[in-house]
């Protein structure tokens, strides 16, 4: 059954371009409440473990470089369909070929630099919420 939570974070090119707050504004304004925020710079260790499932691939040094760069502004997101709807409203991973108005088409900068993470199903948004926040971080009833 579809659970109503996505993970996301905003990515350390938005943050050091201070879009965060802006990017912030349209995730509430496009409905989701932020059940559990921070910011933190990974570790070279945390930013492999996240991206383990692209360890063979040719960017996943590069990704991993660049992940650990600057903070991060990890979120658990909630609102009904929300996985789903949240990669619509994000956009394409290459910006050039995300939709007008969503997040990657105003803030990204590249395949790589994309500004903003977003789960791509139930399963991974828990996996990925729980990576960055405790149980008790997660409890909040909105
Ligand atoms: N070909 C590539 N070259 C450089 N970086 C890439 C490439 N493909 C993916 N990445 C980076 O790895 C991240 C994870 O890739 P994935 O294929 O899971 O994309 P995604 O699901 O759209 O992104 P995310 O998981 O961050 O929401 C991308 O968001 C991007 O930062």
């Amino acid at each position: 059954m579809p659970t109503n939570r996505t993970f996301t974070m905003i990515k350390p090119d938005a943050v050091a371009d201070g879009h965060s707050g802006a990017i912030i504004q349209q995730i509430e304004s496009a409905g989701y409440k932020i059940v559990a925020i921070k910011k933190v710079l990974l570790t070279k260790e945390q930013a492999g473990q996240f991206y383990a499932i692209h360890k063979e691939r040719p960017f996943f040094e590069s990704l991993c470089n660049y992940m650990t760069s600057n903070v991060i502004i990890p979120m658990v997101l909630e609102k009904g369909n929300a996985v789903q709807d949240f990669r619509t409203f994000i956009g394409s991973t290459n910006p050039e070929l995300a939709e007008a108005g969503t997040i990657r088409k105003q803030f990204a900068k590249s395949m790589e630099a994309n500004a903003i993470h977003g789960s791509d199903s139930d399963e991974n948004a828990e996996i990925e919420g729980k990576f960055f926040f405790s149980e008790k971080e997660l409890e909040q009833r909105l």
